[in-house]
């Protein structure tokens, strides 16, 4: 059906009118943890306390409800608003309230989601410290969910009563031990294991926020009538799954025969309403942004800063996770690019709000089948220019326009950072060798961890520099690369670190000549 000719919705209009913010709300009277209620000066907060236990809520009540109840004690303290992304604060008034169905500025840039700064200092970095750890590994509504412990910081103003959490985030920082001995020379390499989650991708990590903010909104009645995005396979998971435990319509744009079947299968799984479309990526993102501009569709890709939100949650679990002490890298792959800008958002903010005192040096990995933000680092930053996306075993970052250039490049000056590629063949041989140590991780980890060894080999990243790897989504979603590249199937690649199986006839004594040789090659040389 033609867009033009679509009918049946209410007329929907995009909010672009300027808006002067709401002010901060006064401090409350009561909290849901103690804190002194001044706006001047820092107060010297009792810590949460931890080992008080809190009664066990009815039998008949579930921990919505018991948050419900409580809510009387979570006071709007703090706020949150749409700006243009990096504009001169003194030269713009734009701003747009996070209810507004809005995702580029007037003049047609970025967005970015403000925090009100003052507010959040009245607390000192001990006090967030203290807060952010008080809530790890529990079960009260919404705080189990490694972004909503964060809340404060993610959607202040959010009813926890429209939270649709499947307790994301609080994923595995993985010592990646005999890794990072054996092929590099180092004791302190991490990988971030974001894709162990919910649907097996860091997107979660977004799409909590964002579909949180739908179900707000929708309870506002405001028109939306869906939420969509392109995909190259993650978001669309994510987005598929958050809506269908909300009751809310999904769709989702596809790139034909570009993602995996695991990918694939997720959000037809999820109920989603699924377009498969002869294009790539690029093309998808494209179509969904001309389509979410005239239908009562909600766009949820990372153009969406709301999604940001969420996503910058994992920088600061990563400087929980160390007892607030800052590694000197992280890497972390990039295709749209918004992730990068989301990990650079979580550590500025720590350290503008006292948390730590410094933040890691960023590096964006990319696949060299599909790398702009490479070649414009390359070229020195000099104009940017997209290109035609390659085919890439790294299939979810197959993208050559990304939406988040601009937030990339800022991110990347920002924290000092660089960008790295990595071929096809190095980085199947990246993921083969982490597989080999005990790891299944994704193509797109095989991208990050080239970059590591390319930053290892040059010296840039000595051997006891403390770097996290961040791992985006789970290897189990990209099984048929593992199978090609052990089979040694991939045409013009080596596979050097290929494990094929053996087929051994099903007798005793061909199994035990095949078991005695491997055994042999086994054996500790003395
Ligand atoms: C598994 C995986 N890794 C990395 C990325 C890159 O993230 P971003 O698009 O935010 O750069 C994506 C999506 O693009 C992804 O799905
Ligand atoms: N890898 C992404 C591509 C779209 O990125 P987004 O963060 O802008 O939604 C995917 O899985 O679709």
């Amino acid at each position: 059906m033609a867009a033009s000719s679509f009918s049946i919705f209410q007329p929907y209009s995009l909010s672009v009118k300027p808006k002067t913010p709401t002010p901060p709300n006064p401090p409350p009277k009561c909290h849901s943890f103690p804190i002194k209620a001044s706006t001047h000066s820092t107060p010297s907060p009792t810590p949460p306390k931890h080992t008080v236990s809190k009664p066990r809520r009815p039998a008949d009540e579930n921990i919505r409800d018991e948050a419900r109840r409580n809510n009387h004690i979570h006071s709007h303290r703090f706020s949150a608003k749409y700006v243009p992304f990096n504009a001169d604060a003194s030269a713009s008034t734009e701003s747009y309230s996070l209810d507004d169905i809005v995702y580029r500025s007037q003049s047609g840039g970025l967005l970015d989601v403000q925090h009100d700064m003052a507010a959040l200092k009245n607390y000192d970095g001990k006090y967030w410290r203290d807060l952010f750890d008080s809530r790890v590994g529990k079960t009260t509504w919404p705080y189990g969910s490694g972004v909503w412990s964060k809340k404060e910081w993610v959607l202040p103003e959010i009813d926890s009563d429209d939270i649709v959490s499947a307790f994301e985030g609080n994923s595995n920082l993985f010592w990646a031990e005999r890794y990072g001995k054996q092929f590099l020379g180092m004791n302190d390499l991490w990988v971030k294991h974001c894709g162990i989650s919910h649907t097996g991708s860091f997107k979660d990590l977004g799409m909590t926020v964002l579909v949180s903010q739908v179900n707000r909104l929708r309870k506002m009645n405001r028109p939306v009538v869906g939420v969509g995005c392109a995909s190259t396979g993650d978001t669309s998971a994510a987005l598929s799954a958050y809506c269908a435990a909300a009751g809310i319509p999904s769709i989702v744009f596809l790139p034909a025969n570009r993602i995996s079947i695991a990918q694939l299968v997720q959000p037809i799984a999820n109920g989603a309403f699924v377009l498969s479309l002869d294009t790539d990526f690029d093309g998808c993102m494209r179509l969904i942004r001309e389509v979410t501009s005239e239908l009562p569709i909600y766009l949820a890709n990372s153009l969406n800063s709301l999604r940001l939100e969420g996503q910058k949650t994992a920088a600061i679990e990563i400087l929980q996770q160390f007892d607030w002490q800052v590694p000197d890298w992280v890497i972390v792959p990039g295709g749209n690019l918004g992730n990068i800008y989301a990990f650079y958002k979580g550590f500025h903010m720590c350290k503008e709000l006292g948390l730590v005192d410094r933040i890691p040096r960023l590096v964006c990995a990319q696949a060299a089948n599909a790398n702009p933000l490479y070649l414009h680092f390359k070229s020195g930053w000099k104009d940017f220019k997209p290109v035609k996306a390659n085919t890439t075993f790294a299939s979810a970052i197959q993208i050559g326009d990304p939406v988040s250039i601009d937030r990339a490049v800022y991110a990347i000056k920002k924290s000092n950072g660089i960008v790295e590629e990595a071929t096809e063949e190095e980085l199947m041989d990246a993921m083969a060798q982490a597989d080999s140590t005990g790891m299944f991780i994704c193509p797109h980890t095989g991208v990050a961890l080239t970059a590591l060894i390319k930053l290892r080999n040059s010296g840039v990243i000595g051997p006891t520099d403390r770097t996290v790897v961040v791992s985006t989504a789970h290897g189990l979603k990209f099984t048929q690369s593992k199978t090609d590249y052990h089979s040694k199937n991939i045409k013009d690649m080596a596979s050097r670190f290929a494990n094929p199986p053996v087929h051994v006839e099903a007798d005793f004594g061909s199994v035990m000549d095949v078991l005695k040789k491997y055994l042999l090659s086994k054996a500790p040389k003395h």
